[in-house]
């Protein structure tokens, strides 16, 4: 509990320091993470490999180039994500100055899943710092040589105490999930998403599932929600609703604001 308790209280600390919050700086943090996935490009593909068998193309495309393509596209656009955007004024603030402005929540909490063990934490990863959150990341102990691998990585690339990596299986989950964290995105099963969900809300975290359910069909509605977010949720859910790996529908459940 207490390990939990000081990697939580390191990152707390770290975001209340107020460096994660220039536009500058979370740039300089995902250039960071680019050069990591480039440079170490082999290892990744090596421990997938090792984990899952997972080769060729489609270790390639889907975890080493979906995480690039991510970190372009919000390198690309985060100056005008986290622009302030003017609202209309009406006889009540017609002498203010109005607009919506995007704050970072705190500490996000990252749970991957052994399926795609890279690319499902680092895609909520590179949401969470474009957003200007310290972050928490906990890959799937399932596939262990890659989440030994991101835990060794991260810091050597990014700042140490902002970003944070918890290994381990139920126990060591468990034990994060006690902990006071300002938004948890979880990939994995339902019955798992149950209890993440029932940890949060004892601390009235809110939490972005990426779990499905078989539903009749991928709805409107899930494509005009991740249209109408910004950042790695957006694009995560595109990606869950066009999902072709489990050939089978996907209906997913989305908030929004996480990369506000
Ligand atoms: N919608 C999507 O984008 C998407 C993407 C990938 C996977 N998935 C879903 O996830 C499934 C794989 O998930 P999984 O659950 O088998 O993966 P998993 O076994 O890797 O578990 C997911 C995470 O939950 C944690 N966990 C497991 N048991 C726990 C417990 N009792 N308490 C707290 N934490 C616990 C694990 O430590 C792990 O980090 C896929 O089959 C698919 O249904 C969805
Ligand atoms: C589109 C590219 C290049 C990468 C997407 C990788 C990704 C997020 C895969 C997850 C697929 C998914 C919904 C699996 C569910 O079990």
């Amino acid at each position: 509990m207490e390990k939990m308790q000081q990697i939580v209280g390191r990152a707390r600390a770290a975001f209340r320091s107020g460096r994660s919050r220039p536009l500058e700086f979370r740039i300089q943090q995902l250039k960071a993470l680019e050069r990591m996935v480039q440079e170490k490009e082999k290892e990744i593909l090596a421990a997938l490999k090792a984990d899952l068998n997972k080769c060729g193309p489609s270790a390639y495309s889907h975890e080493i180039l979906g995480v690039l393509g991510e970190l372009a596209l919000t390198m690309e656009k985060l100056p005008s994500w986290a622009a302030p955007q003017p609202v209309k004024k009406n006889l009540l603030t017609m002498r203010d100055e109005a607009y919506i402005g995007y704050e970072p929540l705190g500490v996000v909490l990252v749970i991957g899943a052994w399926n795609y063990p890279f690319v499902l934490v680092m895609q909520p990863l590179i949401g969470a710092i474009a957003a200007g959150n310290a972050v928490v990341v906990k890959p799937s102990e399932v596939s262990e040589n890659t989440a030994r691998l991101v835990a060794e990585l991260l810091p050597q690339y990014l700042d140490k105490d902002l970003y944070a990596v918890v290994t381990g299986g139920v126990p060591e989950t468990t034990e994060l999930l006690t902990q006071r964290f300002d938004h948890i995105l979880y990939t994995g099963n339902t019955a798992v998403g149950k209890i993440v969900m029932a940890a949060a809300a004892k601390h009235l975290t809110p939490v972005t599932p990426a779990a499905h359910f078989p539903a009749p069909g991928p709805s409107a509605d899930t494509a005009a929600a991740a249209n109408s977010c910004s950042g790695s949720t957006a694009s995560a859910a595109a990606f869950q609703y066009t999902d072709t790996a489990e050939q089978q529908p996907i209906w997913t459940l989305l908030t929004c604001g996480t990369s506000a």
